[in-house]
């Protein structure tokens, strides 16, 4: 048997990340006709799984999740590396390219300890660090109390279970992932729109490695790469970061995408939301978009997003 792996693939250490990279993984091998001793998973402690008691936003954003994995990718101590898409930041850097985004998941939030925002008890504390969810959450319901809540899905779920809050959302992807597809109810996407690229998983590598990106490449999903695309173009144009409440809802079907997008004040007083439809690929229709929503915010929100020259 050979030991040599034809494909080093890094990922986190967290429970949600290994079942992502073992999907990864799986795909690859049912591709490529190997045997599971082909990807050798090399998992890397995150910074940003490292600070569990402030919130993302505060000690560093995004890069957190992937600073350790972009490391060992420009080292060649990975040949690649698997991220969830709604934690990598918008911009990255030029030297790495998205190869591959898995066939995406239910990309539903889902509410925990209440049967649906209406149910959520007048004044209840509801757990979040997302700036997302909670404006969201508050533009629905002013009278609930947002607190923090951080740490990977199962200490989520401990921390509601303890009393921390009396509700909380997560991803229903992420908890589908763990095997956890019973939990929480699934709030419509329609009305409560999800975080752009949730539900995403994506292997990026180094751009000049033409061996990795043609073995990437026989995985990628190219409607849910399209789709990602554009959700990360609106995200470009917005100019935001995971400061800054922006909610988006792609729906593919022949060829299209329909996205719809929505940005907030933190405090979800204020609500902006519209929609395009393109041509999968199209790059500056979420552009446009984006540009669209920025017009209609009043200073307050737009102070949240660094607007694009
Ligand atoms: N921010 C953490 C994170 N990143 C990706 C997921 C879920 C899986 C996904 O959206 O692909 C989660 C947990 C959550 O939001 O509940």
């Amino acid at each position: 048997m050979s030991t040599q792996p034809i494909l080093r693939l890094g990922t986190r250490r967290s429970p949600l990340a290994m079942a992502q990279a073992h999907e990864a993984r799986a795909r690859l091998c049912a591709a490529h006709g190997w045997d599971e001793s082909a990807v050798e998973l090399v998992p890397v402690v995150a910074s940003g799984d490292k600070v569990q008691d402030r919130p993302l936003a505060e000690i560093g954003g995004k890069a957190l999740w992937t600073r350790e994995l972009d490391q060992w990718l420009v080292e060649g101590r990975i040949d690649a590396a698997v991220h969830s898409m709604k934690d990598v930041e918008t911009l990255r850097p030029g030297a790495f390219a998205i190869a591959a985004i898995l066939p995406r998941a239910d990309k539903a939030d889902r509410l925990l300890g209440a049967a649906s925002i209406a149910a959520i008890p007048a004044g209840a504390r509801v757990g979040t660090s997302a700036p997302r969810r909670a404006a969201q959450l508050l533009h629905l319901r002013p009278d609930l109390t947002v607190v923090g809540i951080r740490g990977n899905v199962a200490t989520r779920m401990a921390k509601l279970e303890a009393g921390e809050a009396d509700a909380t959302f997560l991803a229903a992807a992420g908890l589908d992932r763990l095997g956890e597809d019973a939990v929480g109810v699934g709030l419509d996407p329609e009305e409560w729109l999800p975080a752009p690229a949730q539900a995403a998983i994506g292997i990026e590598c180094r751009g000049d490695d033409a061996r990795v990106r043609e073995l990437l490449g026989a995985i990628d999903h190219a409607e849910s790469h399209a789709e990602v695309s554009a959700e990360r173009r609106l995200l470009e144009g917005l100019g935001g970061s995971c400061h800054s409440p922006i909610a988006a809802l792609s729906r593919s079907a022949e060829g299209s995408i329909a996205l719809t997008a929505a940005i907030f004040s933190p405090d979800g007083t204020i609500r902006i939301a519209d929609s395009a439809s393109f041509v999968a690929g199209d790059q500056s229709a979420p552009l446009d978009l984006a540009r669209r929503l920025l017009d209609q915010a009043p200073p307050a929100v737009a102070a949240h997003f660094r607007q694009a020259a």
